[in-house]
């Protein structure tokens, strides 16, 4: 059964095209991740998924119907990327107040053990640390035992130990039969979580595959090299882009072990090789071809 579908959802703020014909199915008891990069559109589809907001055109449905309508909402938890939290008041009275909206909450012992707060209970929203905040409001999406939910960039400001213990809140919530849609600029993140992504560049769909296929895309290195040829001077197999500033050149390459061998092979005269992975945004650029100096 479809928990939640965009067909060809897209949505325009003014003149900005923030998504461009989205088309999304995200099935009873899956955890999808979106990936991309800055402004790919990743909150603005969760905003329409969630009712937040309307598609300009193309259509959105929740629980199998207008994510706007109550009913349809009945069983959504939400985490936005941004959570205002009312300064004064402390996390057990933030956490009482979203439980007592629902019929049949989670205990508010349980929600504070399953999301590390218990030592927090007390303490004013207003005085935690931002990580602390990122942590009780993916809690409260839990709050009315949700059958779905969807968390914009859970894990944005936490240390390595907090991430751990909110993705093993997630995969017990998914174990118990829960829907997650979560949106993250990792592919790590959403590797430790789920087995599909979609990603999403520019308002579009790029990718909707296993999590390995997807790596595979977006997997691009960067070979620097000191030389005074030009790349385009030599056919190199497996170059996606370049950029050169001075002497120095970049190129960006699926295969860093090949391009390698590849400019040994050719005789390309170098010095100071270097190799390093790139930034989703870096992949996402290389791949659409829109490489500018600036990002190197
Ligand atoms: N309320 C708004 N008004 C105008 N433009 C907007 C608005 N919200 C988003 N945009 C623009 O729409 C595009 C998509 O933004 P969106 O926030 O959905 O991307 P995102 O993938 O979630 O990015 P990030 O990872 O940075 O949060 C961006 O270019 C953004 O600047």
């Amino acid at each position: 059964m479809i928990h939640a579908r965009a067909e060809g959802a897209t949505k325009r703020y003014g003149s900005k095209l923030a998504l461009d014909g989205v088309g999304l199915e995200v099935r009873r008891g899956e955890l999808v991740g979106l990936l991309g990069p800055n402004g790919a559109g990743k909150s603005t589809l969760v905003t329409l998924l969630t009712g937040g907001r309307r598609p300009t055109a193309g259509r959105v449905e929740l629980c199998g119907g207008d994510p706007r309508d109550p009913r349809n909402r009945r069983t959504l938890g939400v985490t936005p990327q941004e959570t205002g939290l009312p300064a004064s008041l402390r996390v057990g009275e933030v956490i009482d107040f979203v439980r007592s909206h629902f019929p049949d909450p989670l205990s508010r012992a349980e929600l504070l053990d399953r999301f590390g707060l218990s030592d927090l209970v007390q303490r004013q929203t207003g005085g935690l640390s931002g990580g602390q905040k990122r942590r009780l409001a993916v809690a409260l999406a839990f709050a009315g035992r949700p059958e779905i939910v969807f968390l914009d960039e859970p894990t944005t400001g936490l240390d390595v130990e907090a991430r751990r213990d909110l993705w093993e809140a997630v995969r017990m919530f998914h174990a118990e039969g829960g829907t997650v849609v979560l949106t993250s600029h990792y592919l790590e993140e959403i590797e430790a979580l789920a087995e599909r992504v979609v990603v999403l560049a520019d308002g579009r769909v790029l990718a909707d595959d296993s999590v390995a296929a997807v790596r595979g895309l977006i997997k691009v290195s960067r070979v620097s090299i000191t030389s005074p040829v030009q790349p385009t001077d030599f056919d190199l197999d497996g170059l996606v882009s370049f950029e050169q500033a001075g002497d120095r050149l970049h190129l960006l390459t699926p295969d860093a072990d090949r391009m390698v061998r590849e400019l040994i092979a050719r005789d390309v005269p170098f010095r100071d090789l270097e190799v390093r992975p790139t930034s989703l945004e870096e992949a996402f650029l290389a791949l659409t071809g829109s490489l500018t100096g600036k990002d190197l």
